[in-house]
């Protein structure tokens, strides 16, 4: 399926979430809504080009006008056809709640490991309901390489800006099943299961990336401090729709600046290659028992391990 990849040359993915529904400085070329053997994605992907020329495509996680709660996005659709582009990286945005008194609303953060709160409401795997079993390695659930070579260059982007918008490394996240936002008590436990944010999108989106052998990156852009503040007030949608826009802003700043470069790192592979071929081992070894329907199925997002 990868094969449309190398005549659009679309190798980076931003998925944009709550607040940020488009990029900046961007011309449109195409809008796509490939169907996948998972569905259609939250909405049709849009390829666009960078002022240099540089194609880029973009999703909206909730869908176009934010039709979709967080346990609704169809996450294995949004990756097999973000896949299906030849797209190597995935940079994604997430609003999130902050657990720590120095991660302030507006700052962002580049989290490296993540607690999983969701319900098993969400379908979490490529392999689900089908006859193949996979063990996919998610240890480090985030790309390390990409995530270590977005540092510099977000921290920088935001200095520039002289906005006083820090960017925390090295943090965990929590995804929360949704869609209500946590009691103090879940949030007070998060704090003591040593989560510093918390949101509702990270999976199965990055379970999902790494099944497909895709590098994945979150920019997680904090809006609140959730509830675990004794003093202050718990958070409400209204607090968070209080910093949604300027961290969009900054945000689209941010991408704007970067996505040139990173599509270069994708060409060039130094830094996005990490997760190509972490599914070899993953994956049980083939049998008669294994259905070719769901071999043809699970070409589309790995035409690597099941292309016969
Ligand atoms: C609008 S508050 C809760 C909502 O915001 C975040 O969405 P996203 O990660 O797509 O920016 C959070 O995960 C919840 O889905
Ligand atoms: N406090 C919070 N909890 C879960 N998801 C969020 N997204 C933004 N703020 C959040």
């Amino acid at each position: 399926m990868a094969t449309e990849s190398t005549e659009k040359n679309v190798l980076v993915g931003v998925i944009g979430g709550s607040g940020l529904y488009h990029l900046d400085n961007l011309t449109l070329i195409e809008e796509v809504n490939p169907e996948t053997p998972w569905g259609y994605p939250s909405s049709s992907i849009k390829i666009c080009a960078l002022p240099s020329g540089t194609k880029v495509a973009f999703l909206a996680r909730h869908g176009n006008g934010h039709t979709l709660s967080p346990s609704a996005v169809p996450s294995r659709a949004n990756i097999a056809a973000l896949k299906s582009l030849g797209i190597r990286a995935i940079l994604a945005f997430s609003a999130v709640g902050s657990l720590r008194e120095e991660i302030r609303p507006g700052d962002f953060a580049l989290p490296t490991q993540i607690i999983d709160r969701t319900k098993g409401i969400r379908p979490a795997s490529f392999f689900e309901g089908t006859t193949i079993v996979a063990h996919t390695a998610f240890g480090d659930p985030f790309a390390n390489k990409f995530v270590h070579w977005l540092e510099d260059r977000v921290r920088k982007v935001l200095e520039a800006q002289g906005n006083g918008v820090k960017l925390h490394t090295g943090k965990c996240i929590i995804c929360m099943e949704g869609p209500q936002f946590s009691t103090r008590a879940e949030s007070k436990m998060y704090r003591m299961w040593g989560a510093d944010l918390i949101n509702m999108s990270v999976l199965p989106e990055a379970k999902l990336a790494r099944e497909a052998e895709l590098s994945y990156a979150l920019i997680a852009t904090a809006t609140d401090y959730d509830s675990w503040r004794e003093e202050e007030g718990a958070v409400t949608a209204a607090e968070v729709f209080k910093t949604l826009t300027t961290n969009a802003e900054t945000s689209r700043v941010v991408a704007a600046t970067i996505l040139d470069e990173l599509h270069s790192a994708a060409l060039e592979g130094d830094i996005l290659t990490e997760e190509v071929g972490s599914m070899k081992y993953s994956i049980m070894p083939r049998s008669e028992k294994q259905k070719d329907e769901d071999r043809e199925k699970l070409s589309y997002v790995l035409p690597e391990y099941f292309s016969s």
